[in-house]
């Protein structure tokens, strides 16, 4: 192992090179993110201003709504390419980080398609990104295989794994391991090349394509960067356009306005958009976050039966299939419980929550545990008959879903038990992610970096706006800061003083503070997180 910096085509590696870094960073590998650098970063950090200039509109008063200058791709006829074989039927999705192991339980899940993530599940460590493309590199080869040091037991993939797509990380993310002509790399680029690269041949042999998703995209014109990057990489590996296939998470409140726009940019390689739920609540916070009269209430009643929410899943169906492509739903953020009787609430609650996707019209819907794959594919058996989707649900009898559905105010209360649940779950995250897991249950629910994001935007919010709790108490950075003291203690009871010290829970709290008491809404928490990675 070199313990330098090393440089390979002008490509920066400023990390020890083991083995598996070695077998990562080919010589083409990093021609490839160096030219996909050199090329698309400058638009990229115009892209990243305009975001700024957007929220600059909207806290000003502004509010997102559907543009005047592109009404005539919404009114237009036109079709996305058609959908690969491959990717028709999409009814249950499993989602999991790309460690070896979950890589293998996920692909042998009873799910259609195995969604490994560098995003919202992934703390994106260097080791753990750069192990990840090995880890999918072997499973699109077959060979993948494991065996836990702890339990002897051996994981191998079954007969008929599920379709494998990887989603990369968002555009604001860099990887401070990577430079190229002294700047970073952006995540996003560098996850994109290296799985790109390393699948390719196996792909076309298996007679498929290259399958990516895409996250927390803002505007159109990060589609079109997308589109890009995919025609600029399909001509220098000389494969057909449409190699590449690209599932669009709608995830933000700007984006929600400028779906057709995004499936128009990317007309010849989306095949699906989806509805990310959680990014998409804390975006609707972040977006609105100087509007007094859109603050969300606690977390746990913002569910996607809220006429805001369910005005979006809509327009995402209508939108999708008017134009052939796909809608996809989004997570249910619950996981099996260990007790019977209590596993059999939350299965109730997975159907309830998936018979609504799919009586919206979805295609398919997430899962973030084997656990649950049979009872979501049970409600999509049921919806999709003998179909592999819905596309002929067109919706077209719906009254217009309007900009002020999307952007309506959500009832609900703020209570002490719910800012008292965000400190301790913000908290467990943020220690967990600093740790290098970006995933973690905590109080029988999935927590990813979506989820713990709403968790400390919403206190900032609450503070910001001078909101009261239903027990009268005024929200203040005052009592954010004593309630964090009096939870953290909760907390270090629940995971044991050595665990505590050992995981970065003190790291974890000092950042909490700090962001929530900040007078601006930090962009990411995981910005400032990144901070503290190795
Ligand atoms: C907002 C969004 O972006 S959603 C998308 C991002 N979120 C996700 O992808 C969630 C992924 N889910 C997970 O990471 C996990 O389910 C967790 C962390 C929530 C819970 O994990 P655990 O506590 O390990 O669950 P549990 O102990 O019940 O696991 C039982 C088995 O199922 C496996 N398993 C659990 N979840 C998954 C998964 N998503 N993929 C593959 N295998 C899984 C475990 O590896 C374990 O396998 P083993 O018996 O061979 O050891
Ligand atoms: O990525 C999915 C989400 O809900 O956020
Ligand atoms: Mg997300």
């Amino acid at each position: 192992m070199t313990n330098t910096t090393t440089q390979r085509q002008q490509l920066a590696i400023l990390a020890p090179i083991d083995s598996t870094a070695e077998q990562v960073f080919t010589e083409d590998a990093c021609a490839l993110i160096t030219e996909l650098t050199r090329e698309f970063r400058p638009r990229l950090q115009q892209l990243l201003a305009a975001r700024q200039q957007a929220q600059a509109r909207f806290d000003a008063g502004a509010l997102p709504d559907f543009l005047p200058e592109t009404k005539n791709i919404r009114n237009s006829d036109w079709q996305v390419a058609a959908i690969p074989a491959d990717l028709q039927d999409r009814r249950v999705e499993i989602t999991g980080p790309v460690d070896r192991k979950m890589v293998i339980n996920a692909l042998n899940a009873n799910v259609k398609v195995f969604m490994a993530d560098f995003e919202d599940a992934q703390s994106p460590t260097w080791q753990g990104v750069v192990e990840g493309q090995l880890n999918l590199r072997d499973a699109n080869l077959g060979t993948i295989s494991y065996t836990d040091p702890n339990s002897g037991k051996h994981y191998a993939l079954n007969d008929d794994p599920a379709l494998l797509i990887a989603r990369v990380r968002g555009l604001h993310l860099w990887e401070k391991h990577l430079e190229v002509d002294g700047e970073q790399v952006p995540g996003a680029l560098m996850d994109f090349a290296l799985y790109f690269i390393h699948n390719i041949a196996q792909r076309q042999k298996m007679g498929t394509g290259v399958y990516f998703y895409l996250p927390k995209l803002q505007s159109h014109q990060e589609a079109k960067w997308w589109d890009d990057v995919f025609r600029y990489t399909e001509q220098q590996f000389g494969v057909e356009v449409g190699t590449i296939r690209a599932t669009v998470l709608i995830e933000t409140l700007p984006a929600v306005f400028e779906m057709d726009e995004i499936l128009y940019s990317l007309r010849d390689h989306i095949v699906a958009l989806n509805c990310g739920r959680w990014d998409y609540i804390f975006s609707y916070i972040k977006t609105l976050k100087k509007h007094a009269d859109r603050v969300l209430p606690d977390r746990q009643v913002v569910t996607m039966d809220k006429p805001f929410l369910n005005a979006y899943s809509r327009l995402l169906v209508k939108t999708c299939h008017k134009r052939g492509a796909l809608a996809m739903g989004g997570m249910a953020a619950l996981i099996p419980a260990k007790d019977p009787e209590q596993n059999k609430a939350i299965l109730a609650k997975v159907t309830a929550d998936k018979e609504l996707e799919a009586k919206n019209g979805h295609d398919g819907t997430w899962v973030a545990h084997p656990g649950l794959a049979s009872t979501a594919g049970a409600v999509l058996d049921h919806y999709l008959g003998d179909k592999p989707n819905q596309l002929h649900v067109l919706r077209e009898q719906d009254a217009p879903v309007t900009a002020a559905d999307l952007l309506q105010a959500c009832d609900g209360e703020r209570t002490e038990t719910g800012m008292r649940t965000n400190i301790r779950v913000a908290l467990q995250y943020m220690a967990a992610w600093i740790s290098g897991k970006g995933c973690v249950p905590i109080y029988g629910l999935m927590e990813d970096a979506a989820t713990a994001e709403i968790s400390r935007a919403s206190i900032w919010q609450w503070i910001q706006h001078g909101k009261s709790l239903s027990n009268g108490q005024l929200v203040t950075k005052a009592l954010f800061a004593s309630m964090l003291d009096e939870e953290a203690e909760v907390v270090k009871t629940e995971v044991g003083a050595d665990v505590w010290a050992n995981q970065n829970f003190e790291r974890a709290k000092s950042l909490l503070l700090a962001i929530t008491t900040a007078d601006e809404l930090v962009d990411f928490l995981t910005l400032p997180a990144y901070d503290l990675l190795p």
